[in-house]
């Protein structure tokens, strides 16, 4: 069970290119796709669930050529969340559920089986009478995954399945793919670092539809070892000049004293001493390195 992906290019119109030869491999468990706003993910993600072709390149999906002639096959495998996922307003859950499973062509004694299961699953039960329209952003968003597992797929990918949602809902909504992913691939992507940190093994960042980092986020993190720094400084005009000269993930206001946490190769100053880099200290030196280039 895997996707190959290879020389993977999407150009839209005669500018923007959104995937530049694109290579990944990716197996069983939770791959994460990282990258800021226009890097690519959708574009990456949409072309995967065949609703996009590709300027140039090759997909495999479990050994299947992602080509016309196997669409049917590929879809069989796949289950989608795509990032704004919308449906019939005045449907209930349940008929939005049943819907789906009628264009899955489930046969209906299954299909209720596999609905209850879901639903069950989603904790969705108890809203499965409620109307679209009366569904919280973050009920909305399982209702999303639920239609996207109600076939069991071999793939489930899921675009930026936690943004817009509270603290709560995040953990369960992270938590219920991952438990889906010890025995599928899942691909999810975000620029929600906390969700890859807290979800998956290995990830690719996406940068301008350029893979800038692929491997383990294990590598990620310590490829930053030796470039994470707490920074003590004592008014805001200090935290400006550090801003301008480093990269600064987070500043913290206490009595008197300002502290700054920043990413740099080199000691900022000696007031600054080493810290234990997190996965958005390392996501933040990559980018500041790509921009530097
Ligand atoms: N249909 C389209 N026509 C033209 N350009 C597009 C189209 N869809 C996306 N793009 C452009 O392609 C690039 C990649 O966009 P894409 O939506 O894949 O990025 P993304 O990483 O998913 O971003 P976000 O996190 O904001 O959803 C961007 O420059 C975007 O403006």
């Amino acid at each position: 069970m895997d996707i190959k992906i290879k020389e993977l290019t999407k150009i839209y119109g005669k500018e923007t290119t959104a995937l530049n030869d694109v290579d990944l491999h990716i197996s069983q468990g939770m791959f994460g796709l990282l990258g800021k706003n226009g890097a690519g993910k959708t574009t990456l993600m949409r072309i995967l669930t065949a609703l996009l072709e590709p300027t140039r390149g090759s997909v495999e999906i479990c050994g299947i050529p992602l080509k016309k002639k196997n669409i049917l096959s590929i879809k069989s495998l796949l289950g989608y969340l795509p990032q704004e996922f919308g449906f019939y307003n005045n449907l209930t859950v349940y008929e939005a559920m049943d819907y789906m499973g009628m264009l899955n062509k489930m046969k209906p004694k299954k299909r209720k089986e596999r609905i209850e299961e879901v639903l069950i699953q989603l904790n969705l039960q108890q809203q499965s009478h409620k109307r679209f329209r009366q569904l919280s952003g973050g009920m909305k968003k399982r209702l999303g995954i639920a239609q996207a597992l109600l076939n069991e797929p071999k793939i489930l990918i899921v675009d930026e399945p936690t943004s817009g949602v509270d603290p709560e809902e995040r953990v369960r909504i992270r938590n219920i793919l991952s438990e889906y992913s010890k025995n599928n691939i899942v691909l999810l992507s975000t620029h929600i670092v906390e969700d890859i940190a807290s979800t998956c093994e290995m990830l690719a960042v996406l940068d301008y539809g350029k893979v800038i980092y692929k491997g383990s986020v294990e590598d990620l993190i310590q490829q930053a070892k030796g470039s994470a720094w707490k920074c003590t400084l004592y008014n805001t005009t200090e935290l400006d000049e550090l801003k301008q000269n480093y990269t600064v993930i987070s500043s913290q206001h206490l009595q008197g004293k300002i502290e700054a946490r920043i990413v740099s190769k080199d000691q900022p100053s000696l007031d600054c001493i080493e810290v234990e880099p997190s996965i958005e200290d390392a996501y933040m030196l990559l980018s500041s390195k790509e921009e530097a280039k």
